[in-house]
């Protein structure tokens, strides 16, 4: 396992960054075009390990798919086209490729296995199985089918109309995609609203739905046709360093070609109602997707307390907001965001573990977290729970400490950011 020890700097961010592609659309970019007919080129794909596994599993069912660095081609032929595979699918760490291979897998007519790794065999499936057996699908796994692995006995589903219990975009898509290989509409109605990368891109490869609040309708058969995809900078990603310029004095960095599409951008919202100094310009669209620049300087941030419909448009960013927190004036609440239980690890758990042993005042809550500020942090070893955020956000933490921070099992970050380190580096001066 290997591990990193960072020393304290008193360096500030500053100068110009872009982060490597957006991990959802990512995925998703390589599901349609692996679906549909012809070559579809996507630029900027995020080589991170969650994206290789999507890869690796349409290779796996026949899909010729080229890597150059970070441009896909992919040559597809069809669903028709697809084998089935010899070997089982290995998810690795991703609960987007789980989740979104599972409602494509069982809409398919093929005989198929998947597993994952440690933390992705704990991750609840049942989210994406019990709505794809309403619909027809023959699934069979551990702990009465609700976790990894699973098996895939394949075949043409039936639309439904569905109201998710979860506030899950990666269960919406599942849902989605098992609707478009199916018969007939399928109708998903949101709990609240999530991600809508599926909504957006599916249209690129020429699929029609039809979104009307929180209500998504898809009529099955319908064949994608190949497009080319450019993918924002990944906003997940850039949260690292809007959080470490934000909380050193003196910074001014700017992160070019990020993806700021509205379900996302909580971590930009919840940031400047901590009083952090941010503008946003979108200069370009990919597809429905609106993409720009954010710059930030450094400035002293207030606590704040944040629940109800922005959680989920900043969910994967609560590791680093708590981070930030830990340096705001006064107390930030941190509410009605349980779903951090079932991520790559405990997420409530693991940030108040990590942020209590380098010095902060950190409570855990069933659905959230407390942080009152602001606290000198002192440093330590801490453990990445083989979770990229938290990893990283351990690394941010060595900016603000008086003592190193050591992050065990650092390799973690690849899953979605090869080049933290470097970029790192970079920006500091
Ligand atoms: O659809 C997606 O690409 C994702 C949805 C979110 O998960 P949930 O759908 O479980 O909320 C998020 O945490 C994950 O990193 C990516
Ligand atoms: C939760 C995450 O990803 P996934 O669910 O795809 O493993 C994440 O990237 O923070």
């Amino acid at each position: 396992m290997s591990s990193i020890e960072l020393q304290p700097t008193k360096k500030r961010l500053n100068g110009e960054l872009r982060v490597p592609g957006d991990k959802s659309i990512s995925h998703r970019s390589v599901i349609f075009s692996s679906l549909a007919h012809g070559t579809s080129y996507i630029s900027n794909f995020l080589t991170g390990e969650d994206c290789l596994r999507t890869v690796e599993a349409f290779r796996l069912m026949g899909v010729e798919i080229e890597q150059k660095e970070d441009q896909l081609i992919v040559h597809g032929n069809g669903i028709t086209h697809l084998k089935e595979p010899v070997h089982p699918i290995n998810f690795g760490n991703s609960g987007t490729t789980a989740r979104l291979m599972s409602g494509v897998l069982a809409g398919l007519p093929l005989f198929t296995t998947a597993f994952g790794d440690e933390s992705l065999s704990k991750r609840p499936m049942d989210r994406v199985v019990v709505p794809l057996k309403e619909m027809g699908a023959e699934i069979t796994g551990r702990n009465n089918h609700s976790l990894l692995p699973l098996a895939f006995k394949g075949r043409k589903l039936k639309g439904i109309r569905h109201e998710l219990k979860v506030k899950s975009a990666q269960v919406k898509s599942a849902l989605i995609l098992a609707g478009l290989l199916g018969e007939g509409e399928t109708e998903v109605v949101e709990l609240g609203e999530t991600r809508n990368h599926t909504e957006m891109l599916l249209p690129e490869f020429g699929v029609q739905l039809k979104v009307n609040g929180r209500s998504i309708k898809i009529e099955g058969g319908q064949e994608l046709q190949a497009s080319n995809i450019k993918v924002p900078g990944d906003i997940s990603s850039a949260a690292f360093f809007i959080v470490a310029a934000s909380i050193t004095q003196g910074s001014d960095l700017l992160i070019r070609d990020v993806g700021l599409n509205s379900t996302r951008d909580g971590i930009v919202r919840a940031m400047k109602q901590m009083g952090a100094d941010i503008e946003t310009k979108v200069h370009t669209h990919v597809g429905s997707e609106p993409v720009g620049d954010v710059r930030i300087r450094g400035r002293m941030l207030k606590g704040i307390t944040l629940k109800g419909d922005i959680i989920p448009n900043l969910i994967d960013e609560i590791p680093i907001l708590a981070l930030a927190a830990t340096q705001a004036e006064g107390e930030t609440v941190i509410k009605d965001a349980k779903e951090l239980r079932f991520k790559e690890t405990d997420r409530i758990e693991a940030v108040v573990q990590t942020l209590q042993s380098l010095g902060a005042d950190v409570e855990g809550l069933e659905d959230g977290i407390i942080i009152k500020g602001k606290t000198q942090l002192k440093g330590g070893i801490i453990d990445s729970y083989g979770d990229h955020r938290i990893g990283m956000m351990g690394a941010i933490a060595s900016l603000i400490s008086q003592e190193p921070v050591t992050i065990q099992d650092k390799d973690c970050i690849n899953i979605s950011y090869p080049s933290f380190f470097e970029h790192l580096n970079e920006t500091l001066s």
